[in-house]
């Protein structure tokens, strides 16, 4: 068993192993892998923390579990299926989410190296912040499919996790799924917008309604759609609730009414082939010809194409589950391993589809798509997990030098090389509103409209990744946002300007949480066009100055971020031929114009 650390580890690594305490964030893919190197590697004292259960779909490459874990803590499973095979090592499971406030600075701070094995950017972005704060090497990691890249992330030689502006997700205009959708993946989004109007948070962002606003669909010379065809509905899940959820009467409403609405937006169809509303009473008779089938086997459930009566069977079958499951509580959270909330989905999906005459999927093909899967790979997940511990090891014998950021690729014509890593450590920006000394940013926002709730939600939480922020306009010492509960909640709803937040305002933005001060300049700003964004933010001052020249007149540039669907990683590009070089020599070409700041790693 282990209790020796391997020779073909660094010496002075050896030494610093056994007293070292880690922290493992994340206990999936990638954090079983490391959990178990770091056992195999001799590490004493670990910890692991992870919010989630072990569900069935991840026994195939998360291999602490078994089939009898199912539905159990993956902290605490991955823990105990550690001790069966070294009983020698500490370890403590929390099954928690890290952006607990329970994991504070003194938290982190135990830790002399933290492993991140998360598959989402906020809490990626929380525990950067929380290792700055507490100035706590974190190695930070990720797959995608066959890719894959390890970084390390140390407050003053690196850049940190928001160094760099990420891509947005991907998205699809709005009224392109609310009217006139085209392609599978759109009917998938909206049946997931319609299960967050039936069951979910309210967003405003995810009407499923025809959108009467859409340009396309103004007749000529005439501004907007009959506001009395406009359906005027003030909250779908009120008025869900309302008719307690009677499948029937939803199903015509969303399939039927609003289609037929649709139909008399007669700009839109002319180029397009129109959609046929479906009433419950037409969709239950369009049976098909595997209904007949084993309905239990999973190949009929998910691999088969669902029948459009089929789909009103599952429609009801699911809409009542949900409406159980929604019993005393505020909303339900979309989830693919949900069994109903992907079952509800595949099936509007696919009724919108039929409507639309747009191709229909399968149930696992829209769990796919619905769920953004980009199938998990054991052996690349094996590959970083091996290069996180490798730099653990590194940054032990304080040789952080040698852990500049890595890659790893899908094996290509072009190269042998599945890994290149950058020539040095990757310099933080100077202007990251993150890690720089004195974080700022300039928002651009209209203070007459954004309210203090939609200031705290949408743009300190949602896209600058506070936790519990506390905001005082510094110039007047007025609290605006207090982390408190019930101390300025009479805010709430006012505008900023109703509190004296102008253009050339300054607030002082504070998270005790991640011990982070943020100063946000405040710059009115009107949206003009219809796509143009509720609020922008701009972290470095060359952007602003960039704009000058192409300003429009509300005073904000056109600046656009690179595109990406990938979540978890940077852009890399194909694998390139160096011509200075020759074919012996191929380079892989990251997101630089100078093949010289990579090179290749030989396996
Ligand atoms: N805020 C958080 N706190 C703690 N753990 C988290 C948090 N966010 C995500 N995680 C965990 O990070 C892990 C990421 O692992 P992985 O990418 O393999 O995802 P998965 O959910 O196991 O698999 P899949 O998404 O492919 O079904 C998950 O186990 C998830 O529960
Ligand atoms: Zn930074």
């Amino acid at each position: 068993m282990v209790n020796s650390i391997p020779y073909s580890i660094d010496a002075s690594a050896r030494e610093a192993i056994p007293t070292s305490k880690v922290l493992v964030v994340g206990a999936g893919g990638i954090g079983c892998e490391i959990l178990k190197n770091l056992s195999l590697s001799g590490f004493r004292d670990i910890e692991i923390i992870d919010l989630d259960t072990i569900d069935v779909s991840n026994l195939n490459r998360q291999f602490l579990f078994r089939k009898e874990h199912v539905g159990k803590p993956k902290a605490v499973v991955a823990r105990e299926s550690i001790l069966v095979h070294n009983p020698d090592v500490k370890i403590k499971a929390y099954h928690d989410s890290v952006l607990s406030s329970d994991y504070g600075v003194n938290f982190f701070k135990k830790f002399n190296i933290v492993l991140n094995a998360l598959d989402n950017r906020t809490a990626r972005n929380h525990v950067n912040r929380m290792c700055l704060a507490a100035d706590v090497p974190l190695i930070e990691s990720g797959t995608s499919g066959y890719s894959g890249q390890v970084e390390l992330i140390k407050k003053g030689a690196t850049q940190c996790y928001e160094c760099l502006p990420k891509p947005p997700q991907k998205s699809f205009p709005g009224c392109t799924i609310r009217n006139t959708p085209s392609e599978p993946v759109h009917c998938i989004v909206w049946a997931k917008h319609l299960f967050n109007q039936l069951f979910g948070e309210d967003d405003p962002d995810q009407d499923v309604s025809p959108d009467t606003e859409d340009p396309e669909a103004k007749l000529d010379g005439q501004n907007s759609v009959t506001e009395s065809g406009n359906i005027k509905r003030v909250s779908t899940k009120q008025w869900a609730q309302d008719i307690q959820y009677d499948a029937e009467k939803l199903f015509n409403k969303f399939f039927n009414d609003d289609i037929k609405y649709l139909l008399s937006m007669e700009n839109l169809w002319k180029k397009r082939t129109p959609p046929k509303p479906l009433s419950w009473e037409q969709a239950v008779k369009v049976v098909g010809a595997k209904d007949e089938n084993d309905e239990t086997s999973v190949r009929a459930v998910d691999m088969e194409v669902w029948s459009i009566s089929k789909c009103t069977k599952v429609f009801a079958e699911s809409i009542s589950q949900l409406r159980n499951d929604l019993e005393g509580k505020t909303f339900l959270v979309w989830d693919k391993d949900d069994k109903p909330a992907m079952d509800f989905v595949t099936a509007c999906a696919n009724v919108r589809a039929n409507i639309f005459s747009i191709q229909q999927k399968s149930r696992f093909q829209i769990k796919s798509i619905a769920g953004n899967i980009i199938p998990a790979i054991a052996t690349a997940n094996a590959m970083i997990a091996g290069l996180v511990v490798l730099y653990a090891f590194r940054i032990l014998a304080e040789k952080v030098q040698q852990c500049p950021s890595i890659y790893l690729r899908q094996k290509s014509v072009h190269s042998k090389f599945v890994l290149a890593a950058d020539r040095q450590l990757t310099k933080a920006n100077p202007n990251c509103y993150v890690c720089s000394a004195k974080p700022f940013v300039n928002v651009f926002v209209n203070v007459n409209k954004m309210t203090v709730k939609e200031f705290e939600t949408e743009l300190l939480k949602k896209h600058l990744n506070m936790v519990a922020p506390d905001v005082v306009l510094d110039a007047k010492g007025v609290m605006v946002i207090s982390s408190e509960e019930g101390e300025t909640e009479a805010n709430n709803d006012k505008v900023l300007s109703d509190l004296g937040i102008v253009d050339g305002s300054i607030l002082k933005c504070d998270d005790f949480l991640q011990n982070y001060e943020l100063t946000v300049a405040i710059n009115q700003y009107e949206a003009v066009e219809k796509d143009d964004p509720f609020f922008k933010v701009v972290a470095n001052p060359d952007e602003l100055k960039a704009k000058e020249s192409n300003t429009k007149e509300n005073g904000v540039s056109d600046h656009k971020e690179p595109e990406s669907e990938d979540d978890d990683l940077l852009v890399l590009d194909d694998i390139v031929e160096d011509p200075q070089e020759g074919s012996s020599s191929k380079k892989r070409k990251l997101n630089t114009d100078s093949d010289d700041d990579i090179v290749e790693v030989p396996l």
